[in-house]
């Protein structure tokens, strides 16, 4: 019985690391959440459904997980450097709604995509504009030494800090022209942690402050949200990988700023801690062919657009699986059915092992279960393609190697299989459950069976005429009848 030990790739260093808790035993991590000004496309999504698998790994490797995800209704820009408007105010002033609603509704709906792609519940959702009082106090802690004002708000100088940018990617002639240069600015990269309010105008959103009204800037709320619930430094912060050329290196700025309480500029990253998180990791793009998938673009996919042409929310969560989440993942609809039939041969199979699957099993408990000899090396290899980096297309393939096996103890596959699942995000529905009738189809699920009833008792009467007639009437309605489906499946949505 082995467990391999748990390696994580860290954007920090550049390195796969060995994790080693900051907390015996425990596991804290920070997970950027979304901007609630629209709703979130499946590009976002698969920044949260791989924040789930980090955490169900974490779990799956015994650790007590306290994962915190925040929503930002408030702050950031319609670009990530200090350049735009507030994408919120943006958004409600087009709509002329009040922004407090357009948070909620979006919230809402993201925590819908949320429960449909089976991601779990973190400990803590943290509302950025909960925050506004600390937010304030972090600010006021690290101005005297790291922060000077101008008109337009109160700006961090970048070089008072050790290693600023180091988490960036180098950084290019084209990523320096992106910072707006601000009147008065002492170093390019600057930037604001407070927004004063400009005379004159008013914000749906704004609050007193010690440099005036106005709003915190989106990096501050990160920074201040992840420290007080977690405290500095925590293990793991994550985000998509745009994040990790401007929001999380001014994030880790901030942060060595507020470690070193006395304002000294060292907090060299050299030690990663320093940077209030041990380890940076970020999940690459879900692209389309065009290019990246973007909010701000205005034309995305949502995870109801697949709903409505028929594919059940877990294909696109197994479409994630299959991929690295380092990799770049280019979405096609040909891809997303293949990863439909996937999860469907999946889970019949699965289905045929176990009844019940408990979420959250941990290795541990699943090698005291699991000792059978056929068995035992498939749950140490599955381990092994988790505990590296989180590869879960490996992982995918072990599973399904699992359940192909025949004749074994079926107590122990079954034991087997549902932790696999479980540390997956796969629930064990009935495959019938992934049929979702199109938005736009003219037959309800009722009918077709009443339809194919029909036709099986029109095939055993030998009226082949009527058979075929009822297959065709399907057929018109964009249902293919499967006659001889390996599966069982007897009919698909054309
Ligand atoms: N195409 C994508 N693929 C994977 N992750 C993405 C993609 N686009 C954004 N993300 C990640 O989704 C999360 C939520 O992003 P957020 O709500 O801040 O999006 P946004 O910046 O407003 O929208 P967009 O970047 O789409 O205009 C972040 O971790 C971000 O890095
Ligand atoms: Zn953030």
């Amino acid at each position: 019985m082995t467990s391999t030990a748990l390696t994580l790739f860290n954007s920090l260093t550049r390195k796969a690391e060995v994790f080693a808790p900051v907390h015996e035993g425990e596991a804290r991590v920070y997970s950027c959440g979304p901007t609630v000004y629209n709703y979130p496309h499946i590009g976002n999504m698969r920044a949260y459904v791989f924040a789930d698998m980090l955490g169900r790994l974490l779990t799956w490797k015994g650790y007590r997980l306290t994962h915190v995800i925040n929503i930002t209704d408030v702050g950031h820009l319609t670009d990530d450097a200090d350049q735009g408007e507030d994408k919120m105010e943006k958004m409600a002033a087009a709509r002329s709604q009040s922004i407090w609603d357009i948070a909620e509704h979006y919230t809402q709906a993201y925590w819908q995509d949320v429960a449909a792609l089976n991601i779990r519940q973190p400990a803590r959702w943290t509302i950025a504009t909960d925050y506004i009082d600390s937010m304030i106090a972090f600010a006021e802690r690290i101005a005297p030494q790291h922060c000077y004002e101008l008109d337009s708000g109160l700006y961090f100088d970048v070089s008072t800090v050790a290693d600023y940018g180091r988490l960036a990617r180098a950084v290019t002639d084209e990523g320096e022209g992106r910072i707006e240069a601000v009147e008065g600015k002492r170093n390019a990269a600057d930037f604001a942690i407070w927004r004063k309010t400009p005379a004159g105008e008013t914000r749906q959103m704004e609050w007193d402050s010690p440099w005036g009204r106005g709003a915190p800037g989106w990096h501050l709320e990160c920074s201040v949200m992840s420290g007080e619930v977690l405290g500095f430094p925590f293990d793991i912060h994550t985000g998509g990988i745009d994040h990790r050329e401007i929001h999380h290196p001014n994030e880790i700025a901030q942060n060595q700023a507020f470690c070193g309480c006395g304002g000294e500029s060292a907090m060299s990253l050299a030690d990663p801690a320093n940077s209030g998180a041990r380890i940076w990791m970020h999940n690459n793009f879900l692209v389309e062919r065009s290019g990246k998938m973007s909010k701000s673009s205005g034309e995305f996919l949502r995870l109801q657009l697949l709903v409505d042409k028929g594919y059940h929310p877990l294909a696109y969560r197994m479409l994630c699986l299959q991929a690295h989440y380092r990799s770049e993942l280019e979405f096609s609809w040909d891809g997303l059915g293949a990863a439909l039939v996937r999860l469907k041969r999946l889970l019949a199979a699965a289905r045929n092992v176990i009844d019940a699957v408990e979420d959250g099993a941990a290795l541990a408990d699943v090698q005291a279960a699991v000792t059978h000899p056929r068995l035992a090396p498939l749950l140490d290899k599955f381990d092994a393609a988790l505990s590296d980096d989180l590869n879960t297309p490996v992982a995918l393939t072990v599973l399904e190697e699992a359940v192909a096996l025949k004749k074994v103890d079926a107590a122990q596959m079954g034991a087997l299989v549902a932790a696999m699942m479980s540390a997956l995000g796969l629930p064990l529905a009935d495959r019938e459950a992934l049929r979702v009738a199109p938005k736009g189809a003219s037959i309800t699920e009722d009918e077709i069976e009443d339809i194919l009833a029909r036709r099986k008792a029109a095939r055993a009467d030998r009226d082949f005429a009527l058979s075929d007639a009822l297959r065709d009437e399907l057929a018109a309605k964009g249902v293919d009848v499967m006659d001889g489906d390996p599966l069982g499946w007897e009919w698909q949505l054309a």
